[in-house]
């Protein structure tokens, strides 16, 4: 089997370790002949390179490995990118989340002025590495993860149309392992249809292989419990703000009972219940700052101290595997059944063909093809041609360097009461950004 040369962008994430180990894991079905970190934060990464290079010399000798900050060195002769970029860091992920609170609206990485303000940075940085990319490997296909997807997203289609860029959410993916802990299944068992923008969807079906629907039961767990399962399938939400999100489903699927919800709803649905549960002084990126962010970077400092990685507090990130179906679908052309963020193109047949969609696809080494979902009701149709619309004025903001544009952008979104409260922290969150975005006219 051919043996493939990765990079990562972004070597410096906290979930590079855990990928790095799920990749080993599935050593067998995506052989690699070469591994890269590539990040702009030489030090940041040289302490996750450092470890991980301990840890692959015990693992996987035969396979060669190392990190960079040299885009060239990073980006020749490789089959595939992953990409989990983090414009500004947890320093600007803090500001994001704690500008908009000082303002009595929601405080979130990638929902409401939040992820505008995140979008703004990042698609920089993401026409940064896919350019890189292209520079140096052509044929190269860039499975992303750096968020805010749905305006990363959008931005490759104004920006990079041509570009080999596959746009990815474990949102669905996490919540999926909740429903199949809900009715004892597997989730590899189960098939789902789903449609929505990336972190603003809804599952419509939930089948296994011999077609039985599992939505009625599920819905009525959720109608209960939300998506909070007797076993937590996902150590990444342990935390209790974690633990309040997939409980709110519950509140979500009451306003709309007809299907589940994604979580990431309830910012645009319940944001008075969110901005009164908040610590402006204390908010999610504190907590990651805190938590996986610390424990990932002492658990690296051990493995360097010690010099082995064996049972050095590196975990594996098993939940990130269907990155690796998606590569081997591209690699092998397995037409793997997965959710990609899609321009539309009828696949969601009252919604703009435009629209950077979130739908299942299937996926062969020609990359995505969207499933149908049909026509969709009023109810989503209406949430989502608000928010989508939020999104492209983003891009096109970036694109035009356009106050006034950024301004409607924020003012659109469900997440904001009035014109006013959107300019007000539109102008802190210029300042704020001053390093990062383009300069607004
Ligand atoms: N799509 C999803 O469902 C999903 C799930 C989890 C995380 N994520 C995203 O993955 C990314 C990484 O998350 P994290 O918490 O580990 O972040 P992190 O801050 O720990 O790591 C991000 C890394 O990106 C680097 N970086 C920033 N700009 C860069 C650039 N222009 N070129 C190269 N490297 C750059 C930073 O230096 C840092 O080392 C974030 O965008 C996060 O939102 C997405
Ligand atoms: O608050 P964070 O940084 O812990 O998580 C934010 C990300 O949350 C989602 O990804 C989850 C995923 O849903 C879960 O199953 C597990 O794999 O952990 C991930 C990281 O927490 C969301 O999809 C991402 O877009 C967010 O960045
Ligand atoms: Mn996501």
């Amino acid at each position: 089997m051919k043996k493939f040369s990765v990079v990562i962008a972004g070597g410096g994430s906290t979930f590079t370790p855990g990928i790095v180990m799920m990749m080993l894991d599935n050593i067998d079905r995506f052989p690699m002949r070469e591994l890269v970190l590539y990040d702009n934060d030489g030090e940041r990464q040289a302490v996750l390179g450092e470890a991980l290079e301990i840890l692959l010399k015990e693992k996987a000798p035969d396979l060669k490995f190392s990190y960079t900050t040299d885009p060239k060195e990073a980006f020749t002769d490789k089959d595939f990118c992953m990409a989990h970029i983090r414009v500004g860091k947890y320093e600007m992920r803090e500001k994001d989340e704690k500008i908009p609170l000082r303002h009595g609206v929601i405080g979130q990485e990638t929902c409401g002025p939040g992820g505008i303000a995140y979008g703004m940075r990042s698609i920089t940085g993401m026409l940064e590495i896919i350019d890189h990319m292209e520079t140096y490997s052509p044929d190269c296909w860039m499975l992303n993860y750096s968020n805010p997807a749905a305006i990363v997203a959008e931005a490759c289609r104004v920006l990079r149309p041509n570009s080999k860029v596959l746009n990815i959410c474990d949102m669905p993916v996490g919540t999926l392992r909740r429903m199949s802990q809900i009715i004892g299944k597997d989730p590899q068992d189960l098939e789902v249809r789903y449609f929505g923008l990336n972190h603003f969807g809804w599952w419509t079906s939930v089948k296994d292989k011999e077609g039985h629907e599992y939505l009625d039961q599920i819905r009525d767990y959720v109608a209960e419990n939300g998506y909070l399962t007797q076993v937590e399938v996902d150590t990444q939400h342990m935390d209790q703000s974690w633990q309040e999100t997939h409980k709110k489903a519950k509140d979500l699927l009451a306003v709309n009972p007809r299907y589940l919800p994604n979580t990431y709803l309830k910012y645009y649905l319940y944001p008075d219940y969110e901005v009164a549960h908040s610590d402006r002084n204390y908010t999610r990126a504190n907590e990651v700052m805190n938590g996986r962010e610390k424990e990932v970077f002492s658990a690296a400092r051990t493995i360097i101290e010690t010099g082995t990685a064996i049972d050095g507090g590196f975990h594996i990130d098993s939940h990130a595997s269907f990155i690796v179906d998606l590569a081997r679908a591209i690699a092998f052309n397995t037409h793997e059944r997965m959710l990609m963020i899609v321009e539309n193109n009828g696949a969601i047949a009252n919604f703009p063909d435009d629209a950077m969609v979130e739908v299942p696809c299937i996926v062969g080494n020609d990359g995505p093809e969207p499933l149908a979902q049909g026509k969709i009701p009023a109810f989503e149709q209406a949430l989502m041609f608000q928010q989508v619309t939020v999104e492209k004025l983003v891009v096109e903001a970036y694109v035009e360097q356009s106050y006034q544009k950024l301004w409607q952008a924020l003012t659109l979104s469900k997440t904001i009461p009035s014109a006013k409260v959107a300019k007000d922290i539109l102008d802190d969150l210029i300042e704020a950004n001053k390093d990062y975005w383009p300069e607004l006219h």
